[in-house]
Formats: structure tokens, C-alpha cells, sequence
């Protein structure tokens, strides 16, 4: 009884589908990293006026996932998406140095909203097939990631165009939703 009970409970709340918001600087690669998880391919893209919006299922849980404009003019309307986000996904061009402090400046305003309280933050350090590129670590640290107290946050290294490391991230994912299902 106590497996049926127990296999119920699990399909019931597979079916739930958690919302991720895609977030970054423009040219970070967030559509290239939608698409990878949605098609498990890099598709061409163009910069994105506005959003994507598509269904990643990854361990059987399954997630809603919003790939947003990432153009200095179209950051400020980040803010109408924020509402029932259980997960934000900061996507960092790891070989952009120059602009590493408006990254850390957009993390740090995004997480401060009253309507994110609660959301798990994944930054995928992309582009790692590139030379010359920073590492996760020296994004961890120019970001003052460890300074983020009141989100479970992760770091995970990836190239959204080669289809590496967007996986082991979507892992973490998947274990804080299921910790935060048993609570
Ligand atoms: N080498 C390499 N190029 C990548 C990677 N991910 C994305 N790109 C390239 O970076 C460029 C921008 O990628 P997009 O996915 O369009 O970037 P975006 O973050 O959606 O940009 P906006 O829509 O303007 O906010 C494209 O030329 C991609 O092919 C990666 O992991 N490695
Ligand atoms: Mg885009």
C-alpha cells in the first residue's frame, strides 16, 4: 500500500512544471542554452526581442523554462516574469571580462526582488569551449556569489553550443526541487 501511496505521489507531483526564468547579458547564450535542453542541438540564433518560452523535461521532472532578452533596453521588463519562478538561471559569457560587473550588478538587482524570494539560483558559467575564458571559479568570485545568503545558489561550468555541463546543472536543479517538494 505504502508503494502505491508513494508511486502516486510521485506522478502527481512530477506533473507539477517548475518555472525557470533564463537571465544574462545579451550574446550570453541563454536561447542557444534553451534550445540545447528543449532539442538537444545548437540552433542559430538572433538576439532576442522579448522571450522564448519552452518545456525542458530532465529526470522526470518538468520545467517551464523562459529564455529573456538580455539587451540593456529590455532588462528592465524582466521584472513582469518574475511572478511563481521557482528557479532563475543567470547565463554568463565566461570569455566577456569587460562586463562582468554589470553581470554581477543584474544578479545581485534580480535577486533582491520580494517576487524571487524562495528561487534557486543556477549560473551557468558558458562558453567554456572557448579559449581563454574565465573559469567557473573566478566567475564565482567576481560575482560575490558567496555573499548570497537568502538563495541556495549553484555554479556550473557549460558550453550551451558543444551541449556540455547544461545537464549537470539541470541535475542540481532536480535535487533542490525534490528536496523542497519533501519539506
Ligand atoms: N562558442 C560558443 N558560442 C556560444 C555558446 N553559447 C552561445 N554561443 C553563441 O553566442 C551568440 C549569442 O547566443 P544567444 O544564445 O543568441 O545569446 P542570448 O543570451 O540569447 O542573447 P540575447 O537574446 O541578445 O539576450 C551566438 O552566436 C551563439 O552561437 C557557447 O557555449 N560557445
Ligand atoms: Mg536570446
Amino acid at each position: 500500500m505504502g508503494q502505491v501511496v508513494s508511486a502516486f505521489y510521485s506522478w502527481f507531483n512530477t506533473e507539477k512544471e517548475y518555472k525557470v526564468l533564463l537571465i544574462g547579458l545579451d550574446n550570453a547564450g541563454k536561447t542557444t542554452t534553451l534550445y540545447q535542453l528543449h532539442l538537444g542541438q545548437a540552433i542559430e540564433t538572433q538576439p532576442t526581442i522579448g522571450s522564448n518560452v519552452e518545456t525542458v523535461k530532465h529526470k522526470n521532472v518538468h520545467f517551464e523554462v523562459w529564455d529573456l532578452g538580455g539587451q540593456a533596453t529590455l532588462r528592465p521588463s524582466w521584472v513582469t516574469y518574475y511572478k511563481a519562478t521557482d528557479a532563475l538561471v543567470m547565463v554568463v559569457d565566461s570569455t566577456d571580462r569587460a562586463r562582468i560587473n554589470s553581470v554581477k550588478e543584474e544578479l545581485w538587482r534580480v535577486i533582491q526582488s520580494d517576487d524571487l524570494k524562495g528561487a534557486f539560483v543556477l549560473v551557468f558559467a558558458n562558453k567554456q569551449d572557448l579559449k581563454d575564458c574565465m573559469t567557473a571559479a573566478d566567475i564565482s568570485t567576481s560575482l560575490k556569489l558567496h555573499d548570497i545568503k537568502d538563495h541556495d545558489w549553484h555554479i556550473q561550468a557549460c558550453s550551451a553550443k558543444k551541449g556540455t555541463g547544461l545537464k549537470e546543472g539541470f541535475d542540481w536543479m532536480v535535487q533542490r526541487v525534490r528536496q523542497s517538494q519533501n519539506k
